[in-house]
């Protein structure tokens, strides 16, 4: 047996010994409790152990629940403690899959806390796609981590994987949206092993190949035709969190055929469109579908379908339905990207002919959903949401909070791509050309009429005919700009005076500037000049724009995906176009949280602190363009949230929220959103500093998509995170090719003390005489809170974190800055 086997067998040994007869502890949630007096151990150190056993209230506890029994039940426990602690060292040594820190224990590879370490759950866990994507991960080498015990064991664990899940180690890309099937034969002969199980393994064949949909199975199984024993089973593996239950057999009309009835007595929606699908197109092979009862629906997040029986019969009747199963999933765990895609890509391609797989909503017969289904902006899917004023978040039991955050710390170029990658681009609209300032253009403009639209002169001075060369010119009229080009013709001999921009007159092929001219006649008071003189022989075409040379008619002058600035919005006038489609830009509500905030308007109460995150961020997004709602103060509690976030969510496509993520009692915004929202959180962690607790969420929202970003609530913080983060998915959004921030090198002034964490240090620029970069100044102080040291910044200097090697850079050091102005 591989070491991971002998490891994995030896751990579920040894937590069913514990469980049976160890008396003293217990696990319930992540926490440790003492089974006699209820007490919960902040730890599981052995001195956490000793000192509670020694507490009043234990002893009081243990002498109460039998005063005879009591002290001696007390050594056995002390005795089996001490062995556990034993046993506890002995499995951290070998056992390399869970680790415990505090009272949580957590798997070292995907780093999951596990809520209890009871059999059901660890197995569950193991199946999980984010273990096994985080194994396989790893093993495939992507992540270069200190992973010690992968490098040795990356055999071994293959072989773990093959033999305790069934299957064999995934790569990421096929991990990431595998849906987890169970298959359940209903059969009395083949459960009985009379018969063979052909229709439950040709159903796991076809699964597993990938042929209809991304899918794993997870649970295999031959139960007999008993109502609660298919019951029982369906129920365990629903409780796995499985996405999918094929069960086969037992939906006819035998006297023992219950399938459908067990399924019935278990599932809380029903799906009936799926037996619909089954019944008619089964009726298209056989009168004999008549007879079949299939039964289908939803029990919390597990579709279960019923299949017939036979072989045949229930492969058809899984690919009948193979189309809509991954939407389901998709839908049933609320997969928000994934839905959306799906949304997109019906709106985009309409009705696909079905090849080969069945992974989409694109069906050989017709399509699923009505063609005018739009995409995820006007979705009819109905994804929960909070109806009720009411939080569903828990966060009534402080003490047993989680004392680590539960996600990871990843890097800022990680988060950076994680806002980046669930930006859409907004929808076109078309807008007068005055208002068309800083959006992006969404078509290509041309110039319907050539510019100049006539040759026109580029000096102030006489047309003439080139041939004439130098010498004497009769003055015989003037062009002026604004005049009709065909008022006057010139004649060799003569010549017309011209202003700058002005029609060159028919018959002149040349412009003199004045200066190149003397006057030699006049008239009597000197208004109207009758001769001149060339002074130097002009050639054809000199200081003519010919017609068309600034922009020819047709030319394409701006394209899809060009920033209007002003020059831009100068050439669309310049070609008289003044309406434009332009890409939207995204809608964004501030949101601030926290009981202590009060609107600066107001006299400073005691125990209050004005609000300056909203009013920083508004003015932040006004300064870029951005259309901006203020969506007021949230207090700290889970219903005042839950009604601010669903204003906010009602109006915007970007939240932003300040406050309310770190660590706190009060750090109310992940749950709220997790409870209420349904949001999947992308990140609540990141390396860096002001910003560490920046969280990043998306969620449906009246159907929806929504983003919201959750910056941490001191000043400097949120400041520095819309910088980061908020600025770029808004230019993403609207369709800004450039949407990231820019970066120059720049030089130490003087020596900065580095932090623990990669730091965003504010300072100001400044170009010194013989430098060849600029030079950076430190703003001082940068506590998280001193907005002071944000507020004359003009970029942030990109620091490393801290080393052993490196506690400071020296003045003069070459580093990066990110401007803040563009
Ligand atoms: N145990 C831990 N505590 C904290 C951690 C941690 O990792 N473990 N992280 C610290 C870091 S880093 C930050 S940043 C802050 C972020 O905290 P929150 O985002 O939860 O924000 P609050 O606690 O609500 O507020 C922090 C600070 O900012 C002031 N504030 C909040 N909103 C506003 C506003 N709209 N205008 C002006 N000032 C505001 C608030 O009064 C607090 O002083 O957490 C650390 N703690
Ligand atoms: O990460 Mo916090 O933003 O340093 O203060």
């Amino acid at each position: 047996m591989s070491k991971w086997k002998k490891q994995y067998n030896y751990s579920r040994h040894y937590k069913k010994e514990w469980e049976k007869d160890f008396k003293w502890l217990t696990w319930i949630d992540n926490a440790c409790y003492c089974k006699w007096c209820k007490c919960s151990l902040s730890n599981i150190r052995k001195s956490a152990f000793d000192q509670h056993e020694q507490s009043y209230k234990h002893k009081k506890a243990v002498g109460v629940i039998d005063s005879n029994e009591g002290p001696e039940e007390m050594s056995k426990c002390r005795e089996q403690n001490s062995n556990y602690r034993q046993y506890k060292v002995d499995w951290e040594e070998q056992f390399k899959w869970l680790t415990w820190m505090d009272n949580a224990c957590y798997c070292k590879w995907c780093k999951s806390f596990l809520s209890n370490m009871q059999k059901s759950s660890f197995e569950l866990h193991e199946k999980t796609t984010k273990h096994r994507k985080a194994v396989s991960y790893k093993i495939t080498g992507k992540v270069k981590e200190n992973t010690e015990n992968v490098t040795k064991g990356v055999k071994e664990f293959e072989e773990f994987i093959s033999t305790v899940c069934n299957c064999s180690v995934l790569s990421v890309e096929k991990t990431r949206n595998m849906i987890q099937t169970g298959i359940l034969t209903v059969s009395d002969r083949c459960s009985k092993g009379e018969a063979i199980d052909e229709s439950g393994s040709n159903l796991k064949k076809i699964i597993v190949s990938g042929e209809l949909f991304q899918g794993e199975v997870i649970n295999y199984e031959c139960v007999p035709d008993d109502k609660e024993v298919i019951k029982e089973t369906l129920l365990d593996w629903c409780e796995k969190d499985l996405n999918l239950i094929i069960t086969t057999g037992g939906t006819g009309f035998a006297p023992r055929d219950v399938t459908p009835e067990a399924v019935r007595e278990i599932i809380e929606k029903e799906a009936p469109a799926l037996s619909v699908q089954m019944i008619t197109e089964s009726l298209k092979v056989t009168p004999l579908a008549m007879l079949s009862r299939p039964v289908c629906g939803i029990l919390v997040r597990t579709l279960i379908v019923t299949l017939p029986g036979s072989k045949k019969g229930s492969e058809e009747c899984l690919r009948f339905i193979a189309p809509g199963i991954r939407h389901a999933v998709d839908l049933l765990v609320g997969r928000v990207s994934q839905v959306q895609k799906t949304h997109a890509e019906l709106q985009t391609q309409g009705v696909a002919h079905h090849q080969g797989r069945s992974d989409s909503l694109h069906c050989h017969h017709k399509p699923l959903h009505d063609p005018h289904h739009q995409h995820h902006h006007e979705t009819h899917h109905h994804i929960p949401e909070p109806e009720h004023g009411t939080s569903s978040a828990d966060v009534s039991r402080i003490c047993r909070r989680s004392r680590k955050s539960p996600y990871p710390m990843i890097s800022v170029a990680e988060a950076t791509n994680a806002v980046i990658s669930a930006a859409w681009q907004c929808s076109t609209k078309r807008i007068k050309m005055d208002s068309a300032l800083g959006y992006v253009l969404a078509e290509d403009i041309q110039a319907a009429d050539p510019l100049p639209p006539f040759p026109a002169s580029i000096k102030d001075g006489y047309a003439v005919v080139a041939n004439d060369g130098a010498g004497l010119r009769k003055v015989s009229g003037s062009s002026t700009a604004g005049c009709k080009p065909e008022l006057y013709s010139v004649v060799s001999g003569e010549c017309t005076r011209i202003n700058t921009g002005a029609p060159v007159p028919p018959g002149a092929d040349a412009v003199v500037q004045v200066e190149d001219t003397n006057l030699l006649v006049e008239d009597d008071d000197g208004r109207v000049e009758l001769e001149i003189e060339i002074l130097k022989a002009p050639f054809v075409g000199q200081d003519i724009r010919p017609t068309g040379c600034d922009i020819a008619a047709g030319q394409t002058i701006l394209t899809t995906g060009t920033l209007l600035g002003a020059s831009e919005i100068g050439l669309l006038a310049t070609v008289g176009v003044t309406e434009v489609l332009v890409v939207s830009k995204p809608t964004v509500a501030i949101l601030s949280t926290g009981n202590e905030l009060q609107d600066p308007n107001e006299p400073l109460r005691v125990g209050y602190i004005r609000d300056s995150n909203k009013t920083t961020l508004i003015a932040l997004l006004k300064q870029h363009d951005f259309p901006v709602i203020d969506a007021g103060i949230a207090k700290d509690d889970p219903t005042s949230l839950l009604k601010s976030l669903k204003s906010a969510l009602a109006q915007a496509d970007v939240l932003v929220t300040t406050g309310g993520v770190s660590m706190g009692d009060r750090d109310l915004l992940r749950p709220v959103l997790v409870s209420d929202f349904q949001a999947e959180i992308h990140f609540a962690q990141v390396f860096m500093k002001p910003g560490k607790p920046t969280t990043f969420a998306t969620c449906i929202y009246s159907g929806q998509k929504k983003l919201i970003l959750g910056l941490p609530g001191n000043p400097v913080s949120a400041v520095v995170t819309s910088n980061l983060y908020l600025l770029p998915l808004c230019r993403k959004m609207s369709g800004r090719a450039n949407y990231m921030y820019t970066c120059i090198r720049a030089k130490l002034s003087a020596p900065v003390r580095l932090d623990p964490r990669p730091e965003y240090h504010r300072a100001t620029l400044c170009w010194k005489e013989g430098e060849d970069l600029p030079v950076v100044y430190s703003t001082g102080n940068q506590l998280s809170s001193r907005l002071l040291s944000m507020a004359s910044a003009q970029v942030l200097l990109r620091l490393p974190p801290r080393t052993e090697d490196q506690e400071s850079l020296p003045e003069n050091t070459i580093v990066e800055a990110l401007l803040l102005q563009f």
